[in-house]
């Protein structure tokens, strides 16, 4: 019998997290944008908690994005300090191991920005898990052993791991802004059965994430997620002109709160990319209504093959299932 089309394509999504009924919907409202300008041909699922508010929502529904309502997902009851403490929100990212109606997703920051295309992330091999190597050098990082003695894996033959005293070197770990992974129940499931043995640590679910996917991760070029820092921390490892996934997570760099004022902000690399997310956010021809038209502009209802990567492409992937 013949399936359909829609039946045989694996789904592919971008997917966000937004709690609260604070200014991160921007950020979610810009990513939208930046998606659409970069003629991603998958839609945004933007996956929120209850405390989101009704308003929030129809703004991000009219951007085309798919809204869906997740439940709160907490750590168990410890006495840590997160580096920020509203870190423990970001366990409830979990619930998206459960879209499994899309065998691969990647995962955004609200305060992640998007210049050029990266849909083909999804052709990577399944299996593993794809990310963006940390940088430890900014003071979110000081309680940690690898600030303390001033060693960072971007560089990791300046300052020499300490293996006699420390054992060996930790394993690479990943920034968890922005990653590449498959839905799956089972995997969900663990993840959760996992949390409950865990003891929650600085960097919350990052943290958890990393310990969790150690021997399926693997590193992707920062140019797919520029952890701000890494301007001044480790310029000789980035590459600024061919940078397709902008990061603000740098204190001070959220392009809607930005005033500028905080260390390292005054920066013209810095002000030119605020200015650049500026631009994605305010036009309005990258609206979702004045854009359904065109070609490559993602959205919720509408069934698209990307250019050149058609029919024969989607049905000889491999199966994520
Ligand atoms: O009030 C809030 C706060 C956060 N968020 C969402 O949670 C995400 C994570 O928060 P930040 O981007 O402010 O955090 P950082 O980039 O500093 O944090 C990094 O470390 C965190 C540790 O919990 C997460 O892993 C996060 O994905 C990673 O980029 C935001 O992008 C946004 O999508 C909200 O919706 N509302
Ligand atoms: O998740 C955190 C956060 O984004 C910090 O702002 C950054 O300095 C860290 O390197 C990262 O791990
Ligand atoms: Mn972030």
């Amino acid at each position: 019998m013949e399936q359909k089309l829609e039946e045989l394509m694996p789904k592919r999504a971008y997917v966000t997290f937004l709690a609260g009924n604070g200014d991160y919907v921007k950020g979610v409202v810009g990513l939208s944008k930046g998606l659409r300008k970069a003629k991603s041909v998958y839609p945004l699922v933007v996956a929120m908690l209850p405390d989101v508010p009704e308003e929030h929502r129809e703004i991000l529904k009219s951007q085309g994005c798919i809204v869906r309502e997740i439940e709160p997902v907490y750590p168990p009851a410890n006495q840590t300090q997160f580096a920020m403490a509203y870190y423990v929100i970001n366990y409830s990212k979990l619930r998206i191991w459960e879209f499994v109606e899309y065998s691969k997703m990647i995962y955004l920051d609200g305060d992640i920005q998007v210049f050029g295309n990266i849909d083909h992330l999804f052709d990577n091999p399944d299996g593993y898990f794809y990310a963006v190597m940390d940088c430890f050098c900014e003071k979110t990082w000081s309680k940690t052993p690898q600030f303390k003695i001033g060693y960072c894996q971007q560089c990791p033959e300046e300052v020499q791991w300490p293996t006699a005293e420390l054992g060996p070197p930790p394993p690479l770990y990943f920034n968890a802004g922005m990653f590449l992974f498959e839905p799956k129940l089972s995997t969900y499931n663990d993840l959760l059965e996992t949390l409950k043995l865990s003891v929650p640590t600085s960097f919350a679910e990052q943290d958890f994430l990393n310990a969790y996917f150690r021997d399926v991760y693997r590193p992707i070029p920062p140019i797919y997620n520029l952890v701000l820092a890494m301007l001044w921390r480790h310029p000789n490892n980035i590459d600024l002109d061919n940078t397709k996934v902008v990061h603000y997570c740098a204190a001070g760099s959220k392009p809607w709160r930005y005033t500028g004022e905080e260390e390292n902000m005054e920066r013209e690399d810095i002000k030119m990319l605020v200015e650049k997310w500026w631009e994605i956010y305010s036009d309005e021809t990258l609206d979702y209504k004045n854009s359904t038209k065109d070609i490559g502009s993602s959205g919720p209802f509408i069934l698209q093959i990307p250019e050149g990567g058609g029919v024969d492409h989607y049905i000889s992937a491999p199966s994520a299932a």
